[in-house]
């Protein structure tokens, strides 16, 4: 909960930057004014479409553990905010996934929904992303599909849903709690998301394992903070760099745990880590995941590349006189980090009032 004068200090710092950045918005005196006695009338002020425009902008711009900036001034912003009910919020996250798709040529798209109000908080999703497979077992004994995805699974079930055909890719319905408290879960249109199946370029053995990653991931539990309003439901996504899923996703033992198989596929020494045969089955699996992307069509960028972008995101930064914050650990790839260039330079984690946060008491 934030106090007038915790907001009206974030909302200033906000519209004299928006001014600032945008200069056909003109003075800035009257709209401070102007915000200013709304805040003080209502406890809140409500943001101009452009404004809310660049509030989702800049904060992906300050968000310090994102490699993808370079792009941040082209996001493509779904302005929602009349939206406040679960059958509603879940129709526009579906729309979402479809408009980002764009058939495989990934747009960068946000969509906003209400705001926090002084007199009842906005809505909520409780799924970490749009798109989910679930993860069957409890917690410590999952049996099939994503582990991390096992609380939601067990929530899902207390809510009634049934289960899916028991596969390690089912998709998992996704769970909204409008503005009336109450949690809702939709199943997830077939029309909505695009998967990719995964196999490898020199070994066509192995399409047998059946193994597939959706196309688009899109955060949705996390919290867009811009001058001192929250919104709470703000589902953003870009496209995947390829170490997410083929070494992490994937290669975790928390997760789908693939390193074993992979390394037996390719005839390595899997007995003592010495052979190094955790490190060569995980960059077979990261080039399977990069080929089966290309062939599918669907954008995705690898660590070298995006690497390079970041670095010129710096210096684009730089010269238009803005320092950039950024999180080394979260920032280098979890492969080959010292074969990228971010790997080789320090970074100012700075923190920002307009930025996407984790709200209270959430996992990561
Ligand atoms: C366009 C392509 C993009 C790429 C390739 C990209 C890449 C990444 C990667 C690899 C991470 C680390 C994720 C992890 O290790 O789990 C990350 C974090 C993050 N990205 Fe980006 N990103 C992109 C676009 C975006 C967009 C459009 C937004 C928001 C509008 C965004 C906001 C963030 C945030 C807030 C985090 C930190 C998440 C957390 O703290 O848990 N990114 N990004
Ligand atoms: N490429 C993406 N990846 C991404 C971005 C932010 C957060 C996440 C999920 N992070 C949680 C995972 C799970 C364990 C460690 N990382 C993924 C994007 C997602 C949305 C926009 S870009």
């Amino acid at each position: 909960r934030s106090t007038t004068a915790q907001v009206w200090e974030a909302a200033e710092e906000f519209i004299r930057l928006f001014h600032r950045e945008n200069h056909d918005a003109g003075d800035p005196r009257d709209r401070l004014a102007a915000v200013r006695s709304e805040l003080a009338e209502t406890g809140t002020y409500r943001h101009t479409p452009e404004e809310l425009v660049h509030g989702a902008r800049v904060a992906w711009r300050n968000s310090n553990r994102c490699i993808g900036r370079l792009y941040w001034n082209s996001l493509r912003v779904r302005d929602r905010r009349e939206s406040t009910d679960a059958e509603g919020i879940a129709a526009e996250c579906f729309e979402h996934l479809r408009e980002a798709t764009n058939g495989g040529r990934v747009r960068p798209t946000i969509t906003v929904f209400a705001p926090d109000a002084p007199d009842r908080p906005g809505p909520l999703i409780w799924s970490e992303q749009l798109v989910r497979y679930a993860g069957y077992g409890d917690h410590h004994s999952v049996t099939v599909g994503d582990a991390r995805n096992a609380p939601l699974t067990e929530a899902l079930l207390r809510l009634g849903w049934r289960g899916g055909a028991g596969t390690p890719f089912d998709l998992l319905p996704l769970v909204v709690q409008g503005v009336d408290d109450k949690p809702r879960w939709f199943d997830t249109p077939e029309d909505a998301v695009l998967e990719v199946p995964i196999g490898h370029p020199d070994d066509e053995g192995w399409a047998q394992w059946g193994l597939r990653w959706h196309a688009v991931p899109a955060i949705s539990n996390m919290c867009l903070e811009i001058g001192g309003i929250h919104y709470p439901a703000a589902p953003f996504n870009g496209w995947y760099m390829g170490t997410e899923i083929g070494a992490r996703n994937l290669a975790d033992t928390d997760r789908y745990n693939l390193l074993p198989a992979v390394a037996r596929r390719l005839g390595l020494d899997t007995s003592s880590d010495r052979s190094l045969w955790k490190d060569r089955a995980l960059v077979e699996l990261n080039r399977a995941v990069l080929h089966s992307f290309d062939r599918a069509g669907v954008t995705m960028a690898d660590h070298h590349t995006e690497s390079r972008r970041f670095l010129s995101h710096l210096e684009r930064e730089e010269r238009k006189g803005r320092d950039v914050g950024a999180d080394w650990s979260w920032i280098v790839p979890p492969i080959s980090g010292s074969a990228t260039p971010v790997f080789h330079r320090t970074y100012e984690d700075r923190p920002s009032s307009t930025a996407y946060v984790h709200h209270p008491g959430a996992q990561d």
